[in-house]
């Protein structure tokens, strides 16, 4: 693998971790299959993925890639592949499985995108396959964070009180896709261990081998639906008129 890979040699394939129980957004079906416009989130990510021709199929990781209650790929209004795995029961083990059957149908280059994040905009995708194809280290869409941060204690009254701030400056928050060599992210999922509660995110097991991923500033609206608020906040950017990006 060279630092520059010639982008001509490569064949990214999208994996959306999607087997999830979405337990903090506390509704009655995980948060992917909640829907918006007649359409689940679950579609909305797909088909984001899909609007960059680089990617060439999508694997989803599911709980039951057998149910009837999943999207009929054939009604998706994308020209890739979909096709249903089965996930695990971490995320990072659900990324393996998708992983694993992206190489298995050529992949040199996975692309790993939250299916909880239905509002990824086209020119933020094009722009972390630029920079996940063209180096060793791949890249990751990020937001430079941009509140004061605080480290909370809790006090005798158990409620959450300010032990310290934390220097903001170089901090960002990690957002999806993340676009790694597919046989190298492997690697380093299977050395750090997919149920490693520090292997949040596929940057983690690129770091793991002593990769820096690239940064790549992405969009506060590629939000990751996690709590209700967040679903409602997405909810309006998905039913908003369609602009032209
Ligand atoms: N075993 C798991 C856990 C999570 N995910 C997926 O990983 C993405 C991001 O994870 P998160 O937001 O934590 O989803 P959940 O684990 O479902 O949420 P919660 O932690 O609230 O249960 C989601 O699309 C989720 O479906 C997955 O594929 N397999
Ligand atoms: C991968 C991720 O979306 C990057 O911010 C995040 O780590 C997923 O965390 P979750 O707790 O599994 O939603």
């Amino acid at each position: 693998m060279t630092s520059t890979e010639p982008t001509e040699h490569c064949n990214v394939k999208a994996v959306i971790p999607a087997a999830g129980h979405g337990s903090r957004m506390q509704s009655n079906i995980p948060k992917q299959f909640l829907t918006v416009g007649g359409k689940t989130l679950l579609q909305y990510s797909i088909e984001a993925v899909c609007a960059d021709s680089r990617v060439t199929e999508v694997i989803v990781a599911v709980s039951a890639p057998d149910s009837n209650d999943l999207p009929d790929v054939s009604e998706l209004a994308v020209s890739q592949t979909v096709t249903y795995v089965r996930g695990g029961e971490t995320r990072a083990e659900s990324v393996c499985k998708g992983v694993e059957y992206a190489l298995v149908q050529g992949a040199t280059h996975a692309l790993v995108h939250d299916a909880a994040r239905p509002c990824l905009p086209k020119e933020a995708l094009a722009r972390v396959i630029d920079s996940g194809v063209a180096s060793q280290h791949g890249a990751i869409l990020a937001i430079p964070v941009r509140d004061s941060l605080k480290r909370a204690m809790s006090l005798n009254n158990n409620a959450a009180h300010i032990e310290e701030s934390v220097e903001r400056e170089h901090l960002w928050q990690a957002q999806t896709p993340q676009v790694f060599h597919a046989r190298t992210l492997l690697n380093g999922i299977h050395h750090m261990g997919a149920h490693n509660p520090q292997l949040t995110d596929e940057a983690s097991a690129m770091q793991w081998l002593g990769y820096q991923p690239i940064l790549v500033e992405g969009a506060f609206k590629n939000l990751k639906v996690t709590h209700p608020e967040d679903f409602e906040c997405v909810a309006n950017w998905l039913l908003a008129p369609v602009t032209t990006e």
